[in-house]
């Protein structure tokens, strides 16, 4: 039996050491095609975006100081040389006292700073425009390089390409980006217990639950999931399966046999391995303490409990942020990023001091206020607390707990 459980680390000491871990290769990939992907590389703008001072409203495009203290009693008038067209950009320049009709997103013609909205205007006929309001420079006009100047970071490296940066390369006309490869997840389910899906379990046997949880949260977070399938409690078995695993994956996650029963032999396995180091054997979060990481030339490894209701929460916790670092996300563990729910809590949470509990809970509408933050308490090996949860909540492990009606912060599942 291993001596590791008796040196259990925080949740930030483990994530230490699974930042150390180096982030994936790049590879060049369609722009479309990388939503949601993190870039390898820094871009520089190859343009200015917009090219030029553009209208952002339906008006006419004017000199500010041609409206200055212009309004509904004290209106200026302006002569209207031209119609601007959408898709063309105006070959004139304007006089002191004129205007021109702008349509929203037409570029401005020389002499021009700002646009008055159609709506603070009047056609008076002849050509003479009445205007109603008074402007600054600049207003209603969406100014060159605004969203992107020539030469300038448009993206740094490590940003996730989120809709919005699909939306900034569309514009720019950057068809291809340099991306971090998707980290290839391994998976394997550990247990003589364990049979597949299809089979009808005798007593004594379950179906395989953690190889499809843990593929949906390694795919959700960004990684390519691939099943390695059940091994048996047999150590050259899981020794053989680890190894082709490896062979193949950026990470490997096991389930199952990470506790400290004679039985859990996943350390051992990592053991028989060349050039491997265990860099963990236990966390100090509830559920989740027998997690494992271990180094296997420079691939990791984290052994998960077998627990359904453990191996999800530990996913959640630790295992997404490390696939989001792996593929190259900078700011992978960063908690502001979450997607948090401010709720109100249903009733006293005890905790014990030194650990960190992540409990499940189920946010119920409360009348006019803070939802409520309902705890849903059962084992860690039923499925029936998760499924019933919309979050977990997070007792930080110097506290003691929550009383009733507390404010706390869910992570949204
Ligand atoms: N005396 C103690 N017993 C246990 C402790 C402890 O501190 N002292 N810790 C408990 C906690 S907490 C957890 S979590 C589990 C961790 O166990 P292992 O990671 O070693 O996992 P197993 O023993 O292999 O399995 C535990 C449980 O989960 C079921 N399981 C495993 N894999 C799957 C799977 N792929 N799909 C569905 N269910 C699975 C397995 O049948 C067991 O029932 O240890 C506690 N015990
Ligand atoms: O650590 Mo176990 O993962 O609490 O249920």
């Amino acid at each position: 039996m291993k001596q590791g459980f008796l040196h259990t680390l925080s949740r930030s000491q483990f994530q230490e050491l699974l930042k150390a871990f180096a982030p994936t290769a790049a590879e060049p990939v369609p722009f479309d095609q990388a939503h949601q992907r993190v870039l390898a590389e820094g871009l520089l703008s190859p343009e200015d975006l917009p090219a030029g001072r553009r209208s952002a409203m339906d008006g006419y495009a004017l000199a500010a100081r041609d409206a200055f203290g212009a309004s509904e009693s004290n209106p200026a008038y302006l002569e209207c040389l031209a119609e601007i067209e959408v898709n063309r950009a105006p070959d004139f320049a304007l006089e002191p006292g004129t205007c021109a009709w702008i349509p929203t997103g037409g570029f401005l013609p020389q002499g021009a700073d700002s646009v008055v909205m159609v709506e603070y205007t009047q056609e008076m006929g002849a050509g003479t425009i009445e205007v109603r309001q008074s402007l600054a420079p600049g207003e209603n006009v969406m100014e060159q390089g605004e969203d992107a100047a020539s030469g300038e970071p448009a993206l740094s490296a490590g940003s996730r390409l989120r809709t919005q940066e699909i939306g900034l390369l569309a514009a720019l006309g950057i068809g291809s980006v340099r991306v971090h490869r998707r980290p290839r997840v391994g998976i394997i389910s550990t247990g003589d217990e364990l049979v597949a899906v299809d089979a009808k379990p005798q007593l004594g046997q379950i179906r395989d639950v953690n190889s499809y949880t843990v593929a949906c949260l390694a795919e959700e977070a960004g990684g390519v999931a691939r099943r390695f399938g059940i091994v048996g409690d047999d150590l050259d078995g899981l020794v053989a399966v680890l190894q082709t695993a490896l062979a193949d994956s950026d990470l490997v996650l096991l389930s199952g046999g990470s506790s400290k029963g004679t039985r859990d032999m996943t350390i051992a396995a990592i053991e028989a391995l060349p050039d491997m180091e265990i860099l963990a054997h236990g966390v100090s979060i509830s559920p989740g303490k027998p997690t494992i990481l271990a180094r296997v030339g420079d691939k990791p490894v984290v052994g998960l409990p077998g627990q359904v209701g453990s191996a999800q929460v530990v996913m959640t916790v630790l295992g997404q942020p490390f696939i989001r670092h792996l593929a190259g996300a900078r700011q992978a563990f960063e908690e502001i990023l979450r997607p948090l729910r401010r709720a109100r809590l249903a009733r006293n949470l005890a905790s014990r001091q030194g650990r960190e509990d992540f409990v499940r809970v189920r946010l119920e509408p409360a009348a006019g206020g803070l939802p409520l933050a309902q705890p849903v308490m059962g084992k860690s090996g039923l499925l029936r607390t998760l499924l019933q949860s919309h979050g977990l909540l997070v007792i930080p492990a110097e506290s003691e707990g929550f009383q009733q009606g507390d404010e706390v912060d869910v992570w949204v599942l």
